[in-house]
């Protein structure tokens, strides 16, 4: 996108770009702004190019290094055990990695607005994060963060070891669990300022992994797709049992092919009573 307008000297209007940040901090992707004076019929013009970018071009190149190995490494890995159904590395990019870079703003914007801390050093739990998605990549994309990715299985939990390892991120411990172990575990039971879950269970049962390993005052954010309303109606009940309440559904637009997508953004405002997480196996047959 293109924008004109007159040029003042000496330089261009300051309230004018003032107020194009402002309104390019709200557009739903990254987006770079470029100035130049030039010249359209011999008058004096500014040009105004607004670019909007992957979250992953967005990033530093230490950071896409990383996550360009994880992505590689994954990619062969795959061919031996499987780890994801998405099998090109082109497709992988556009899939995961945009999807998962695109619960940041979501995670951001709620967390500084409810609650306490300081959002650059949050403490993060991927609760079934399977090959490491969101959380590995979180943690690529947000080095102040200490990101725990909680996994059952164990061959996944030897990826991410690996993954962990040849990327060198130093922020980041695999856990092999259930959450519903973990989550009356004193290590991790309230540990955490946000829980994130991508692709792992349906809301009503995804509350009952989660909320128990957020803090009072933090947050689970689940990701989700487009029309999330329903989920989230049925889930309402343990929400609240949890003690957690719905925050927003928070739009998320990426270049990811999955295109609009819902981050259900939950704040945890009680203790969790003792008695959950159930046993695993139970839950889904609980009267929550
Ligand atoms: C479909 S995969 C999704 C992985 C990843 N989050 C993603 O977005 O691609 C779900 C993962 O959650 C793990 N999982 C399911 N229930 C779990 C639980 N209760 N505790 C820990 N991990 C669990 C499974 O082993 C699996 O690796």
């Amino acid at each position: 996108m293109m924008l004109i307008g007159r040029w003042r000297q000496p330089c261009c209007n300051a309230s004018f770009l003032c107020s194009l940040g402002n309104f390019v901090e709200h557009l739903p992707l990254p987006t770079s702004l470029s100035v130049r004076p030039t010249r359209i019929q011999g008058k004096s013009v500014y040009a105004v190019g607004i670019r909007s970018s992957s979250y992953f071009e967005a990033l530093n190149s230490r950071q896409q290094d990383q996550i360009r190995l994880y992505v590689d490494t994954l990619h062969q890995w795959n061919q031996k055990m499987n780890l994801t159904a998405v099998t090109s590395v082109d497709e992988v990019m556009e899939r995961h990695v945009e999807d998962s870079l695109a619960l940041i703003p979501p995670i951001n914007h709620s967390y500084s607005s409810n609650c306490s801390g300081s959002v650059d050093s949050l403490s993060v739990v991927d609760v079934g994060t399977g090959p490491g998605l969101p959380g590995l990549i979180l943690a690529a994309a947000c080095p102040g963060w200490k990101v725990t990715l909680m996994e059952s299985m164990k061959k996944r939990c030897d990826f991410l070891e690996h993954a962990v390892d040849i990327t060198g991120l130093s922020n980041v411990q695999v856990v092999r669990g259930r959450a519903e172990n973990l989550g009356q575990d004193v290590s991790f039971r309230e540990q955490f300022d946000v829980a994130v879950a991508r692709a792992v269970a349906e809301m009503r049962i995804l509350v009952e992994y989660c909320l128990p390993l957020v803090r009072v005052g933090g947050l689970f954010v689940a990701a989700k797709g487009h029309n999330p309303e329903e989920e989230v109606k049925s889930a309402e009940r343990s929400m609240q049992l949890m003690g957690g309440s719905l925050l927003q559904l928070h739009p998320v637009k990426s270049h990811s092919p999955h295109g609009q997508r819902t981050a259900i953004i939950c704040l945890k405002g009680r203790h969790t009573p003792k008695k959950y997480p159930h046993e695993p196996g139970t839950p889904a047959k609980s009267p929550v």
